[in-house]
C-alpha cells in the first residue's frame, strides 16, 4: 500500500488528496504519532483523538490566512504534521527542537505559544474584533477548545462576548472527549453529555451563538460538512465534535485513568514506560496527605482537573467526599478554598506552580486578605523542562513574596516535604509548599540547626550559602569544592523561605558574604527578601533564574545553563571572592 504521509507536508497537499484516501492518511498519522511520541515522550492520547478533526480543519479552512487557534496547545501535533513540521518530530520537546505546543517562532500557522488552558476563545474574540475593525471579515477565525478547557472561567468570559457579537463570526470547534486527564466534572460536562445523547437547545444558543452538532469527531466528511456550514453561517457558532481520547491505539484506549494523556519514553508495543518511573516528590506528598487525612477530618483536597498528576487521586480514593475536582479552574479552586476555610475546613489545593499565576488575585484578596488557613501545594515548581516557557514553575516565589501573611516552605528533600506539610496544615493562616518535577532527592539530614533553620554543612564563616529547597544538593556540592580550596563556608536551609524568619535573620547577620540559591527568580524571589534582611556591611549575591521566558529542554540542561549546579554555584562564589576579597 503506497504511503501518503511523506507526500502531505502542507494544507495544500492535504486538500489535493481525494477524500477516499483520507482514512488511510489518518491511520498513517496515528502510527506516526505513536512512533514519535513513544520515542520522545509527550502528549499522545489527546493527539490520537484529534486526527480526523485536524484533517477536516485544514481541508476546510485556509490556514494561515484563516486563523486556527488551539486551546492549551498540547493537542496540536497533527496540526504541526500537516503544516510542514513532520520531519521535526525526532526533536520533539528537546532543547532547540520542536515545541510540544504551538510556537509562533516555528510557523505562521501557529498563533499562541502559551500552554495555559481556556484562553483560545479570548484570542479568537480579539482577532475577530481586529479583523472587523480592519474591514477584513472575509477570513475565518477558528478556536479549537477541549471540553476540559471549556471548564475554565475565561472561556465563558469569551463566550459571553462572542455571543453578543453576531457581526463578528468566530467558529468554536469544541473537541468533546469527555475528559481532561480524568473525566470532566460539573454542570457544563453534564450538559454536553446530554447534548451528545439527545441534542436539544445548547447552552451556547442561549448566549447568542449558533450550535451545530453533535458531530462524530472521527467522521471526516461529516466534520467537513459542519465546518463548511459554520463558515457559511457568518455568525458566532459552536461545532460540537465528539471524539475519543487515545483513539486507535489499544494501550491508550485501555488506560481508563488518563488515556495516555502525557507519556514518558515508552515501548510503543505495550504503551508502558521503557524505564519504571522513579519515586517522585509527588508520590511522597500523596502518601503523606493521606496519612494526614486520617488524623485531620477538617482537611479537604482540591485539584484543577489534575487528580493524577498532582497526587490527589490517592486522597480521593481514600476520602472521596473530601476531594474536589473543580475542572481546569484554578481561580475557582482557590476562591472555593477560601469559602471552605471560612467554614472551618483546612483546604489543601494541589496545583502546578505555573498555573498558580492565573489565581494570584485569589491568593492575595480571597485567601491572604482574610488570613485563611489554606495550604497551596505547588508541584512542578522551578524549571520543569520539556514543556517549555509557559510550564516552568518559576514565578511563584516572587509572586508569593508580595502576599502579606503568606508563609512559603521549600523542602530540600521528601523528608522535609512531609515535615513541612505537617507544619503548614497546623498553621492558622495561608501557607504554600513548592517542590520540583524531578525524582525525589536523596535525604539530606541536617548537621545542626539554629531554631527552624537547618545547618547542612560548615567549614567556616567566610561565606554563608542559603540553599532554597532542592538547591541544597548543588549548594553542598559547591561548598565541598570551595572548602577544599580553603574557603570557609556554611550551607543552611531555611525550610520556610518566605518571609525571612527571625532565626534566618540571626543566621544571615553573621555572614560577610551571603549567597542565596533558588530555582526561582534571582532578582525577586526568596533571595531578594534575604538581601533586604542583610545590613549595609554585608555583601549579598542572589543566584537563580533570569526573569526571562526560558525555552524547553531537560531540567538538568536548563539548570546547568542557569548556573544552578555545584560547579556553577562554586564558580559564581569564586568569582565574587576574586573580585572582592573578604
Ligand atoms: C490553566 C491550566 N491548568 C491546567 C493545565 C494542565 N492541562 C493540560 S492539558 C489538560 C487537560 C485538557 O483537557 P481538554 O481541554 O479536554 O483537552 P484534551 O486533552 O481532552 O484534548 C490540563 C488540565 C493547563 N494546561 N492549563
Ligand atoms: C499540557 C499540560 O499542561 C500538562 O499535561 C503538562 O504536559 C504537564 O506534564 P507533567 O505532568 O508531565 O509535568
Ligand atoms: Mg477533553
Amino acid at each position: 500500500m503506497k504511503t501518503l504521509l511523506p507526500y502531505v507536508s502542507t494544507p495544500e497537499d492535504l486538500r489535493a488528496l481525494p477524500a477516499e484516501l483520507l482514512p488511510g492518511l489518518a491511520g498513517e498519522i496515528r502510527a506516526f504519532l505513536i512512533d514519535k511520541v513513544s520515542a520522545r515522550g509527550g502528549h499522545l492520547g489527546s493527539n490520537l483523538g484529534i486526527v480526523e478533526l485536524t484533517i477536516a480543519l485544514h481541508r476546510v479552512f485556509d490556514s494561515p490566512a484563516d486563523v486556527i487557534v488551539f486551546d492549551t496547545g498540547h493537542q496540536a501535533y497533527v496540526h504541526k504534521i500537516l503544516t510542514g513540521r513532520r520531519d521535526a518530530f525526532d526533536a520533539l520537546r528537546c532543547r532547540g527542537g520542536l515545541s510540544g505546543y504551538p510556537s509562533r517562532q516555528e510557523s505562521a500557522h501557529d498563533h499562541m505559544d502559551s500552554s495555559h488552558a481556556s484562553t483560545a476563545l479570548s484570542y479568537a474574540d480579539g482577532m475577530a474584533k481586529a479583523r472587523h475593525l480592519a474591514g477584513d471579515g472575509a477570513r475565518a477565525v477558528v478556536a479549537v477548545v477541549g471540553d476540559g478547557a471549556l471548564t475554565g472561567g475565561v472561556a465563558w468570559e469569551a463566550l459571553n462576548n462572542l455571543g453578543a457579537a453576531g457581526h463578528r463570526p468566530v467558529i468554536v470547534v469544541l473537541n468533546d472527549n469527555g475528559r481532561s486527564y480524568a473525566p470532566t466534572h460539573g454542570g457544563c460536562a453534564d450538559h454536553l453529555g446530554r447534548m451528545r445523547a439527545s441534542p436539544g437547545v445548547a447552552v451556547f444558543e442561549n448566549l447568542g451563538l449558533r450550535y451545530l452538532g453533535p458531530v462524530d469527531g472521527h467522521d471526516i466528511p461529516a466534520l467537513e460538512r459542519a465546518m463548511r456550514a459554520a463558515r457559511e453561517l457568518r455568525a458566532p457558532v459552536v461545532i460540537h465534535c465528539v471524539t475519543r481520547k487515545g483513539r486507535g491505539y489499544e494501550p491508550a484506549e485501555r488506560d481508563l485513568d488518563e488515556h495516555l494523556h502525557a507519556i514518558p519514553v515508552t515501548d510503543p508495543a505495550t504503551g508502558r514506560p521503557l524505564t519504571p518511573s522513579p519515586k517522585t516528590w509527588t508520590h511522597a506528598f500523596a502518601e503523606h496527605l493521606c496519612a494526614l487525612g486520617e488524623r485531620r477530618p477538617d482537611l479537604v483536597a482540591i485539584t484543577a482537573a489534575m487528580p493524577g498528576p498532582t497526587g490527589l487521586a490517592a486522597f480521593g480514593r481514600r476520602f472521596p467526599e473530601r476531594m474536589f475536582d473543580v475542572g481546569i479552574a484554578e481561580q475557582q479552586a482557590l476562591a472555593s478554598a477560601a469559602g471552605m476555610a471560612m467554614s472551618g475546613l483546612h483546604p489543601v489545593v494541589a496545583i502546578y506552580a505555573t498555573f498558580l499565576n492565573r489565581a494570584f488575585d485569589q491568593v492575595l484578596m480571597d485567601i491572604a486578605l482574610h488570613r485563611l488557613p489554606v495550604t497551596l501545594v505547588l508541584d512542578r515548581a522551578g524549571i520543569t523542562g520539556p514543556d517549555g516557557p509557559s510550564h516552568h514553575g518559576m514565578w511563584d516565589l516572587a509572586a508569593l513574596a508580595l502576599v502579606p501573611g503568606m508563609r512559603v516552605a521549600a523542602p530540600r528533600d521528601v523528608v522535609r516535604l512531609c515535615e513541612l506539610l505537617e507544619e503548614a496544615v497546623e498553621h492558622d493562616g495561608p501557607t504554600a509548599l513548592r517542590f520540583p518535577k524531578s525524582p525525589a532527592s536523596v535525604e539530606i539530614p541536617p548537621a545542626g540547626s539554629v531554631g527552624d533553620v537547618d545547618v547542612l554543612s560548615s567549614s567556616g564563616q567566610d561565606v554563608l550559602l542559603v540553599a532554597i529547597g532542592p538547591m541544597a544538593e548543588p549548594c553542598l556540592s559547591a561548598g565541598a569544592m570551595l572548602s577544599a580550596a580553603g574557603v570557609g563556608l556554611t550551607v543552611v536551609d531555611p525550610r520556610w523561605v518566605i518571609p525571612v524568619s527571625r532565626d534566618l535573620r540571626r543566621v544571615v547577620a553573621g555572614g560577610r558574604l551571603v549567597v542565596t540559591v533558588e530555582d526561582g527568580l534571582a532578582a525577586s524571589g526568596a533571595g531578594a527578601l534575604v538581601r533586604q534582611a542583610c545590613g549595609p556591611g554585608q555583601r549579598v549575591v542572589n543566584l537563580g533564574l533570569p526573569c526571562e521566558f526560558i525555552g524547553q529542554g531537560s531540567r538538568s540542561e536548563l539548570l546547568a545553563e542557569a548556573g544552578l549546579t555545584g560547579q556553577g554555584i562554586a564558580y559564581a562564589i569564586r568569582k565574587e571572592l576574586d573580585r572582592w576579597p573578604l
